[in-house]
């Protein structure tokens, strides 16, 4: 049967026929065009090519990059770009700020286009880079240069609700993103498949291949089809053959642009250290911040806590420089905010951890001041190149201890990295004690922080891998508590050696994966595992199915992880199990070794009150013994199974089973309607006593507002009780009424579990009387 084609609407069918050729005709066009590109591509010489017009690239890329004023090549580029864009596995190591991430993006448009990739392709480019701020600024770049192309791309990196990524996910072509999120989405994103991926790019790919990462790494790849092309690129690349042949990669090209350049930071970068004594650093970082009020300077610290506390203490100094900070464990939305901050700035200090050291494109920073030592020299080459990027000049600092020159100046040496020693000018120092000693006496809460920073500082130092240059025994602990405002040092218990590698990698292990990581593997782990105590939260965190971990749980977990940051190998003494702080109970405790209770045969180390409370509860108890058998009794008082068959005799007698089922139902019936009646009474009963009660308690209420009479037991009343106490403490010790106003109104301050916290830690230490308040005096000015 002949088809009958139907004109298109108001349209005569020669026009139709004319646009179907015009179509034809174009479609014949961009394909010899992509014949042309690909031709250009895999033949390309890259030889005396310096310009971007000089690659063979498509006239979209081209045209963005001329827009954005990239018009020159820097090395990496020149050498990378073109084997990347003829499909090639890319190694690629230039020194920080030289252009790494043009350099893998380029290809990725390219690659991709060329492919003719589309909407119904899904994704295929992966970018992996191991902080939100970086892939932030990754997808930044990529929307300038990819700007005249039509495809969809997408950053993914937490801090903001999986559903709202999960929808775009499936239609994004190019997704950026950080290894936990990305890891999270192909748990528990339905349908989200990577088996069309062509490109796969780790930026920063020695940070993503360590240890900290590994687990979450090895599980993104093995979703990943083994046939892609893979480009990792960082100032500090990873030539470990182990590391490559995780990712499956194929006779790679290693670029390395700077090997035989004499060192291995930007060559306008100045590099100088100072020795400073611990208990000194403060009062040299305050110094050099007063001495350098119109600078851009970055300050890096080895933890959260230090950040934190030299932030808020340094802020009441009113220095004269405008300061903020910056660390792993604030919002999202306040680490996006900082950082445009600090972008705009044109002078300011940004006190930070290490989520800021690699990548990181601020401009025209003056100064990267490391106050706390690296914990390696990859890192001080990440840390200091934040600034003097791309042919720009740049300052950097480093405070070593003086147990610390002689291991670090020697590693930064073997690394070719040239640093000068200098000394601070002894009329320029200003010492801070004092100040910093008011301010902690003043604010229970900036003691409490310090005590943290003090904490973390000890931790950071104990978990170095350089032992030789690390001493712990080296650091004046005493005088470097006092530096920090505290009269004494906070006892710290537990100090033992710990395995950094599985610190950093259970650190970055997404929360909600963590238990996958630690769930048994073998027989032999499973036996290990039953000897230790697992609560019922542990359980619920150890399921295999992440997809149905319920967000409570993993809050959870969060919290603990949280908590365990110090607690892992550091604890601060408190309150022993036995109630008695540091007494000779708590040592005996642990001579005799933890207490332990045997149910259901089993032995389980109680190592808290409220667990024994809960182990010891009749439920538990009953859950433990052995199961007893469900029985029936009848109306004589005898036991019978639950489910009885009659005796088939009588069953035959009674006549057709049809017959007795029809019965059986209707008898039921009967009983059910019955039942329901007497439900729905009972029901109305109820509800009305329900009523009644609410009403008589509204009456009680208003009586005894009426006369004034409020004992503040109700559940809001306990919660109220300390903000109120917050309130009338505070102004009594503090002079200063704007700090504290200041201090409310940041994002991560103490929640109310951890105001709760602080004021049972400080109780103790309010002075209460005339006497109380001389002898603080007295031991300040000791
Ligand atoms: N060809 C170019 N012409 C001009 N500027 C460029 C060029 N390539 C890169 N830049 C600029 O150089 C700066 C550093 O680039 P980029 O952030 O890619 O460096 P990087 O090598 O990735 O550094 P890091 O190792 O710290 O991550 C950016 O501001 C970028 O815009």
């Amino acid at each position: 049967m002949p088809t009958i084609r139907v004109p298109e609407k108001g349209k005569p069918k020669s026009a139709q026929n004319n646009r179907k050729l015009t179509k034809s005709l174009k479609r014949k066009r961009d394909e010899d065009e992509l014949a042309k590109l690909e031709k250009a591509v895999q033949e390309f010489d890259p030889a005396n090519k310096k310009l971007f017009a000089d690659l063979p690239l498509t006239r979209q890329t081209a045209a963005a990059l001329d827009k954005s004023h990239f018009k020159e090549l820097t090395d990496i580029q020149r050498k990378a770009i073109p084997l990347a864009l003829k499909g090639r596995d890319v190694l690629g190591a230039a020194k920080t700020g030289s252009g790494k991430t043009l350099a893998f993006l380029t290809p990725v448009l390219e690659n991709l286009y060329r492919k003719q990739w589309t909407d119904m392709d899904g994704v295929g480019a992966l970018v992996i880079s191991p902080t939100r701020e970086l892939a932030t600024q990754i997808f930044e770049v990529l929307r300038k240069i990819g700007r005249e192309h039509t495809f969809s791309a997408g950053l993914v990196i937490g801090g903001k609700k999986l559903q709202d990524e999960q929808a775009a996910l499936h239609r994004m072509n190019i997704v950026v993103c950080t290894p936990g999120r990305l890891l999270q989405h192909m748990d528990q994103t339905v349908g989200l498949n990577f088996e069309n991926l062509q490109m796969l790019v780790l930026d920063e790919a020695d940070r993503i291949l360590d240890m900290g990462f590994k687990a979450t790494l090895d599980a993104i790849i093995s979703n990943l089809p083994r046939e892609r092309q893979t480009l990792l690129f960082s100032a500090t690349q990873t030539k470990s053959v182990s590391d490559l042949a995780r990712l499956s990669l194929k006779e790679p090209e290693y670029v390395s642009v700077h090997e035989t350049a004499t060192s291995a930071t930007p060559v306008k970068l100045e590099q100088f250290y100072m020795v400073v004594p611990l208990d000194q650093k403060l009062d040299t970082l305050y110094s050099f911040l007063r001495n350098h009020l119109t600078s851009k300077i970055m300050v890096f610290l080895s933890s959260c806590k230090q950040v934190r506390y030299i932030y808020e203490t340094f802020r009441q100094l009113h220095i004269g420089i405008p300061l903020l900070h910056l660390h792993g464990k604030q919002k999202q939305t306040a680490r996006t905010d900082i950082t445009a901050k600090f972008l705009q700035s044109k002078n300011s200090c940004l006190f930070a951890t290490d989520v800021v050291a690699r990548g990181l494109d601020f401009p025209e920073v003056d100064w990267v001041v490391q106050l706390d030592a690296p914990e390696d020299t990859d890192t001080y080459i990440h840390r200091v190149g934040r600034t003097a990027r791309f042919e720009k000049t740049g300052r950097a600092l480093l405070f070593l201890c003086p147990s610390e020159e002689k291991g670090m100046t020697a590693r930064l040496e073997s690394k070719k990295v040239p640093i000068v020693r200098v000394n601070a000018k002894a009329a320029k120092k200003k010492d801070i004690k004092i100040q910093l000693q008011n301010l902690c006496f003043k604010d229970p809460e900036l003691k409490y922080l310090a005590q943290k920073a003090f904490i973390s500082y000890v931790r950071s130092i104990s978990i170095q891998k350089d032992r030789d240059t690390f001493s712990i025994t080296e650091y004046p602990l005493e005088e470097f508590a006092s530096s920090l405002g505290l009269v004494a040092a906070p006892r710290i218990k537990g100090m033992k050696t710990v395995d950094v590698e599985k610190i950093k990698e259970r650190k970055n292990l997404p929360r909600a994966l963590k238990s996958l990581e630690t769930a048994p593997e073998s027989d032999d782990s499973g036996a290990e595992d039953k000897k230790k105590v697992r609560t019922k939260h542990d359980k619920m965190v150890e399921r295999q199915n992440q997809g149905v971990l319920a967000d409570h749980y993993r809050k959870l977990a969060k919290e603990d992880e949280a908590e365990d940051d110090d607690a892992d190998f550091l604890q601060v003494k408190r309150r022993g199990y036995s109630d008695s702080e540091g007494s000779d109970d708590e040592d005996k405790e642990e001579k005799k070794g933890p207490k332990k209770i045997v149910l259901g045969g089993k032995e389980i180390i109680v190592d808290s009150k409220k667990r024994e409370q809960l182990l010891m509860s009749k439920k538990k108890l009953a859950a433990a013994g052995p199961r007893g058998t469900k029985l029936r009794f009848d109306d004589d008082g005898e036991a019978h199974a639950m489910y009885e068959l009659e005796d088939e005799s009588k069953f035959a007698a009674a006549g057709p089973a049809a017959e007795q089922r029809q019965k059986f139902v209707e008898k039921e019936t009967e009983k059910v309607k019955i039942a329901d009646v007497d439900d729905r009474d009972l029901a109305r009963q109820k509800k009305k006593e329900k009523k009644e009660r609410r009403k008589q308690l509204e009456r009680e209420a208003a009586l005894a507002e009426a006369s004034g009479d409020d004992d503040g037991e109700d559940d809001g009343g306990a919660e109220q009780g300390i903000q109120l106490h917050g309130k009338f403490e505070m102004p009594k010790w503090d002079n200063d009424s704007e700090s504290e106003a200041e201090v409310r109104e940041e994002p991560e301050r103490p929640n109310k579990k951890r105001r709760k916290e602080t004021k049972v830690i400080e109780a103790e230490d309010v002075p209460e009387n005339l006497e109380d308040l001389e002898a603080l005096a007295a031991g300040l000015l000791g």
